[in-house]
């Protein structure tokens, strides 16, 4: 009734608002008015931190808590008030990316700086057919983070979802929505949310990874110590990785002749990404037509379904001969990861598939960015690789194999994980479709608008953080007691936040963690190329191969004794 109530007054009151005679009023009003209510929410959000668990969680939220009176509305500036680029109509500000000598749409995460720095902590965008309000202030965002609610939503990325539902197949997690969308997330929740769970992959891990670095020193040039087509090998360990996670089985991407399945993944799943790109951020035609660009696009779509679904054909074969179904839901949780997604009463098989083939998708050009990223930031940074160097020395004397225990005493690792991704936020935004009505930055915002966190600007913003092009893991090293709160909101968002937060953040975590300790211990890393500057590949990747040199430790303590 409430909400009803007011928008019905909304409807009526901007006619008074904005006659004439009224409108410098208000403007003064606006401007005393929102720079208290500013102060005052800055205020309340220092004590009432959004990530904080002592409040209440996003999805506890009151709906009274997280919107304001009618009363409180008129006081601020109205939505068509948000400055922000003029655009045409139907395409927006389109050309200003694709015109001869335009940003580039991937380049997306430096118009959102570059515009915040013009436009303010908010600003309002039509890129094509995506309207886009963009906060670059922490504290103003968080009063998003509040209005999550119990079915957060995102918009969804159109070119999978038109061709699942072309194909017929189940949207995934990435693409569901509203209840359907909880039912399937509490059920692989159960598995990949849970702390005890997850740490039950570290041997498999262990192994994983140990394969890697032995892999490492042997395709390493043993002159300069580079490694040819470093992104490649580390997608191949991302896929041998989930792979365990998802079918406890190898995938063979380490054999020498490595399986024709894991090479063919990995390279349709690399043009997946590049067509997906172009596709997410132009005019959506193919919707009408199937473009050349959406057929290649389905391509390599049907190309990499296809091979997941090979791998899945095959653990339920092996399920099948020694009779691991059971349908019994508390048992199921005792399964492995796709017995129990399989088995669960509450997830038809169809979906079960495309939930293990998303998460395969999902999983391998993330956390391998992150990794390589994290290893070029060390290998620039030799002071601070050294200090980390020590750390490890400390947990890991002798041999590497990890534990969970281990991992809980790396805060310098952790820390250089943190600071890799203030300044190449992997996912360069975060955003959501407003479930009620908000503000932000003294503005109104409408529920169904949808917001988006400039996440690349804040992580290089000075008022922010101080030297802000300056690898600092430091700075996140002061038991949080001098983090601002701006600091720590930004931090908590680099998987997303609230019920909808990346569901593979604890495994991706624990996979680069393994990763760090282990290419750490055995090789020192150099790099003596031009810098590397980030483009989004659909996520932010690095814009040329990453030549790090890969120096043995052994080799180093020869040197040293000779
Ligand atoms: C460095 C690694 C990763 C980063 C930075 C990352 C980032 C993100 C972000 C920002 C979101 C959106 C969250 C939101 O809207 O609040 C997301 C969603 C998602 N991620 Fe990740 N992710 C990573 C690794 C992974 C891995 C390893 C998996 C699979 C095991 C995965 C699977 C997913 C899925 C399925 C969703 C959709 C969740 C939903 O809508 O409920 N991600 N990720």
């Amino acid at each position: 009734m409430a909400t009803v109530r007011r928008f019905q007054l909304a409807r009526n009151l901007p006619k008074w608002l904005y006659s004439k005679k009224r409108k410098g009023a208000f403007d003064k009003t606006v401007k005393n008015a929102s720079s208290t209510n500013l102060n005052a929410s800055h205020q309340d959000l220092v004590s009432k931190c959004p990530f904080d668990k002592s409040q209440p969680s996003a999805g506890a939220n009151t709906s009274t808590e997280n919107s304001y009176m009618t009363s409180e509305r008129v006081k601020y500036r109205p939505f068509h008030e948000i400055p922000g680029p003029k655009g045409l109509p139907i395409v927006g500000t389109l050309f200003d990316y694709i015109k001869k000598d335009g940003f580039g749409l991937n380049r997306l995460f430096k118009v959102q700086q570059t515009r915040s720095q013009e436009y303010g902590p908010i600003y309002r965008e039509k890129l094509a057919t995506v309207e886009s309000i963009v906060i670059s202030d922490p504290i103003e965002y968080s009063k998003v983070v509040r209005a999550d609610g119990k079915y957060p939503q995102r918009t969804e990325l159109l070119p999978i979802m038109h061709y699942r539902k072309q194909k017929g197949m189940g949207l995934g997690l990435v693409n569901s929505q509203g209840e359907e969308w909880h039912r399937q997330r509490s059920v692989i929740g159960k598995k990949l949310l849970v702390p005890k769970e997850v740490q039950q992959y570290i041997p498999s891990m262990n192994t994983v990874t140990d394969d890697f670095v032995q892999r490492l020193q042997q395709i390493r040039n043993h002159e300069n110590g580079e490694v040819e087509n470093m992104e490649h090998e580390m997608f191949k360990w991302a896929l041998e990785s989930i792979g365990t996670v998802l079918f406890e089985n190898r995938i063979g991407c380490f054999e020498d002749v490595p399986l024709a399945d894991a090479k063919d993944f990995i390279d349709h799943l690399l043009c997946f990404f590049k067509y997906m790109q172009t596709l997410v951020f132009g005019l959506p035609i193919y919707t009408i037509y199937p473009t050349k660009t959406y057929k290649q696009f389905e391509f390599h779509t049907d190309k990499v379904t296809a091979i997941g679904q090979k791998f899945v054909d095959k653990k339920v074969q092996s399920l099948n001969e020694t009779s691991s179904f059971i349908k019994n839901e508390e048992e199921g949780e005792k399964l492995s990861f796709l017995s129990y997604l399989l088995s669960s009463k509450y997830l038809t098989p169809q979906e079960a598939n495309s939930h293990v083939i998303d998460l395969m998708m999902g999983a391998v050009e993330t956390t391998s960015t992150a990794t390589i990223w994290t290893l070029y930031c060390l290998a620039i940074n030799p002071n601070i690789q050294d200090n980390l160097y020590q750390e490890l020395c400390k947990v890991f004397p002798t041999s590497t194999e990890i534990t969970a225990d281990k991992l809980q005493h790396l805060p310098y690792l952790k820390a250089c994980l943190k600071e890799m991704f203030r300044l190449y936020p992997i996912t360069f935004t975060t955003s959501r479709i407003l479930q009620e009505d908000i503000e932000v930055c003294g503005y109104h915002i409408p529920k169904g608008k949808h917001v988006q966190a400039n996440l690349y600007g804040m992580g290089h913003d000075a008022k922010l953080f101080e030297d802000p092009e300056k690898f600092n893991p430091e700075r996140w090293l002061r038991d949080g007691a001098h983090a601002s709160m701006g600091m720590k909101i930004f931090s908590n968002m680099r998987f997303g936040h609230g019920a909808r937060m990346c569901i593979g953040r604890r495994i991706a975590e624990q996979e680069i963690y393994i990763a760090l300790v282990k290419i750490l211990k055995n090789f020192k890393l150099e790099y003596h190329h031009e810098p590397v500057e980030p483009v989004l590949n659909l996520v932010m990747t690095p814009d040329r191969p990453v030549k790090i040199s890969f120096i043995p430790r052994t080799h180093l303590k020869t040197l040293d004794t000779e």
